[in-house]
This record gives structure tokens, sequence and C-alpha cells, in this order.
């Protein structure tokens, strides 16, 4: 099975370069101001305009984002996936699947099993998910923390759609979650990062070949 292989939180043309090299299949662009990741809709704009046809899909990573929002980023940035990570209820992600025509990844954050359940309410109105850890209470960000969460509870789940493991993982660690979780793909911020939003080419390609088994 070839998994497919998300690089987050790209704000760098030698970074993005290093995601069309290894080889990843998606690549996502945070516009969520608060962030040390967040991108505008321009530099988002030319980072993809670097992307050649056939690289990795360009992905926006929102928060509760209004129309207008999403909207004023299309207008610069081509994305061709919307991640959705905040408090989105399913008819929020249908009502914003209908408007802009492409695809969406709703995002769910994990701790217990009960917390998978969630899942089958966005099963009709999402292409993918992405299952992350819970964020720590009172903590700035709802992703990209570099928390883990506990891989098992994925293990043999029939999740309706194809879907992403998230949260903490690395290169050193990917290959065993996606043993432990059997993970059809892996999304990756803060593992890739020499410090907090700096992206480093050679984790990225460590990342991928890691978990691509190369
Ligand atoms: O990365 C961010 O800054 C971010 C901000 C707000 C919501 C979500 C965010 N990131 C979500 C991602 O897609 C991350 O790749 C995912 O949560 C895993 O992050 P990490 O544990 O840092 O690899």
């Amino acid at each position: 099975m070839t998994v497919s292989v998300k690089i987050c939180g790209l704000r760098d043309e030698a970074s993005l370069d290093a995601v069309v090299a290894a080889g990843a299949d998606f690549v996502g662009f945070v516009f969520f101001p608060p962030s040390p990741r967040a991108v505008t809709p321009d530099q988002a704009g030319a980072l993809i305009a670097r992307l050649p046809a056939a690289g990795p899909v360009p992905v926006g990573l929102f928060v509760d984002a209004s129309d207008e929002t999403i909207a004023a980023v299309l207008a610069a940035a081509p994305l061709r996936l919307l991640q959705l990570h905040g408090k989105e209820t399913p008819e929020r992600v249908a009502a914003i699947r209908a408007r802009f025509g492409i695809p969406v990844m709703k995002a769910l954050g994990i701790a217990t099993e009960e917390d998978l359940r969630a899942a089958a309410a966005f099963a009709p109105v999402v292409d993918r998910f992405l299952f992350d850890a819970k964020p720590p209470p009172g903590g700035p960000l709802p992703g990209g923390n570099a928390q883990p969460f506990e891989w098992r509870l994925m293990a043999r789940q029939a999740i309706p759609r194809p879907w992403l493991l998230a949260g903490g993982l690395t290169p050193g660690n990917v290959a065993e979650a996606i043993r432990t979780a059997g993970a059809p793909g892996v999304d990756v911020s803060s593992g890739v990062e020499r410090s907090r939003g700096v992206k480093d080419p050679a984790l990225i390609r460590a990342f991928v070949a890691a978990a691509k088994g190369r």
C-alpha cells in the first residue's frame, strides 16, 4: 500500500521545493493568523505557482473561517482541497463544499473511541478526514502542536472516507505510527521543523522517505 503524505504549514520556497522533490502528495498552507505558520493569500499564491502540474495537491487550512475569508484566499491562491480544522459542524462543512465546489477534508481531534464516532455525521459531506490529537486545553492553536494521540484507537476502524493520521509525527516514529494505526496517509507539521514555524528540507525528505518506506 502506498501511503499518502501531506506536509503542512509551508512558508518558504526552499521547503516547498523539498516537498515537491521528496514526492509528497499534499502540501498545506495555514490561513489562521495566530499560527506561526500562517501565510497571506498572496504568499500562498506565489508558492502554489511553483508547484509542477503533477506535484502535490495544494491544501488550504482554515479554522472556523467565514465564506468571505475563504473566498478572499481563493481569489489569490488556487487551492484544490480545503482543510477545516475548527469546530465546523457537518452543516457548515456541507455549505462550504457546496459554495466553493472544492473537495473538503475535516479534521477531528481524537482522544477516545467516542471521538471517532463523530466521523459518521461528517461522512456524507466530506471527501477526506484528518485525525489529529486534541489541542491542549487553553493552548493557542487547534492543531500543529506536536502532540500524538493513541494510534491504536485507529486500528481496524472502518473509516468511510480516505483519511490522514496527524499529531506529533516525526521521521523517527512515522513508520511505526502507520503500522499501528493502519493509516493510509499521514500529515506532519512540527516534526519537520527546525524551530517553531520554520521547516527543515532535510527533515521533510526524511519524513516522506520514512512514510513511503523508501
Ligand atoms: O499548524 C498550525 O499552525 C495549525 C494551526 C491551526 C490549526 C491547525 C494547524 N495545524 C494542523 C495540521 O494540519 C498539522 O499538520 C497537524 O495538526 C499535525 O501537526 P503536528 O503535530 O505539528 O505535526
